[in-house]
C-alpha cells in the first residue's frame, strides 16, 4: 500500500531494476563473461569484488515454453510454493504482508561449506507493466527482490552471516496467434525471462568457494524453477 514506509524504496528499485534487465548484455566491452548454457538458457556474471568480497552481478536469459510471465512472476512471488522450488533454502518466514503484491520475507539458506550460513532480509514486490518503449511489444510482468533491515532482526545477532541482495526475474509472454478462430494453447505461447541478481555475501567468503557455488547452484536454480512452474501449470488455464 502506498502509505507503507517501504513503498518509496519499492517503487524506486522496481523501476531501476526493470530499466537494468531491460538493458541486454551490451557489446562485449561491458566485460559479461557467459559461464553456463543448457538449451535455451544463457548464464553470464562479470566479476567484481567489494571490499575484497565477490559480488559478481549474474544476468540469465531464458525461454520457456508453454508458460507466461505472469504465471512465472505468481510462482517466484508467492510464499507458499517456495519450499518447493528453493533447493537451498532452509527456513522462510514471511515477516509482514505489506500488500497483495508485496511482502516482507527472512530466509535462512543452507550452509555451504566452508562458509558459515547466511541469512537475508528483503522485501518481494511483483508488478505487471505495460511495454513503454514498444507500443506493440510484449507487456513486462516482474518480481523485484532487494534487502532491507527490519528493527527484529538485527544482522549477524545469531548464527548465521547477513548477505544483501537484489534479484529482479523479468518476463515478456509471446503469443503466436493460432488459425482465426481457434483458442490460443499452451504450444502457441512462451515466456522470454530475464533473471538478474547481485548478492554481496555479507562476511568474508573464499572468492573461489562463492564463484564455485554461482556455477553450480544458479544453473540448477533456473532449470528446477521454470520446470517447476511448467508442472504446476500444465493442466491449469494460462494465466495472461
Ligand atoms: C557463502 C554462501 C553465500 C551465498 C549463499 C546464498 C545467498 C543468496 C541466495 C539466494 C539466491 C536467490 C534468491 S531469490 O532469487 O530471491 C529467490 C528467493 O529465495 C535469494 C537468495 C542463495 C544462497 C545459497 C545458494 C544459492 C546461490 C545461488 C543460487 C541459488 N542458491
Amino acid at each position: 500500500s502506498a502509505s507503507h514506509r517501504l513503498w518509496p524504496e519499492i517503487e524506486q528499485v522496481v523501476h531501476q531494476q526493470v530499466a537494468w534487465a531491460r538493458l541486454g548484455l551490451g557489446d562485449s566491452g561491458t566485460g559479461w563473461q557467459l559461464f553456463a548454457e543448457d538449451g535455451e538458457m544463457r548464464m553470464y556474471r562479470r566479476e567484481e569484488e567489494v571490499d575484497g568480497m565477490v559480488v559478481d552481478p549474474l544476468k540469465a536469459v531464458h525461454i520457456v515454453k508453454g508458460i507466461t510471465g505472469h504465471e512465472v512472476c505468481h510462482y517466484f512471488f508467492s510464499p507458499q510454493y517456495r519450499y518447493d522450488w528453493e533447493t537451498t533454502l532452509e527456513q522462510m518466514t514471511v515477516l509482514e504482508t505489506i500488500a497483495d503484491d508485496s511482502c516482507l520475507f527472512l530466509q535462512t539458506h543452507k550452509r555451504i561449506w566452508p562458509a558459515s550460513q547466511r541469512d537475508v532480509i528483503f522485501w518481494s514486490h511483483i508488478r505487471h507493466l505495460p511495454n513503454d518503449q514498444d507500443r506493440d511489444g510484449p507487456d513486462i510482468w516482474t518480481v523485484v527482490n532487494h534487502s532491507t533491515e527490519h528493527k527484529d532482526y538485527p544482522a549477524n545477532s545469531g548464527k548465521c552471516v547477513r548477505i544483501f541482495l537484489t534479484v529482479c526475474m523479468l518476463c515478456q509472454t509471446r503469443v503466436i496467434p493460432p488459425k482465426e478462430g481457434t483458442p490460443i494453447t499452451r504450444d502457441n505461447i512462451s515466456c522470454k525471462i530475464t533473471y538478474c541478481s547481485v548478492v554481496n555475501p555479507g562476511g568474508w567468503a573464499p572468492a573461489s568457494v562463492l564463484r564455485a557455488l554461482y556455477k553450480r547452484e544458479y544453473p540448477k536454480f533456473l532449470k528446477r524453477f521454470t520446470s517447476y512452474v511448467t508442472n504446476q501449470t500444465k493442466d491449469k488455464p494460462i494465466m495472461f
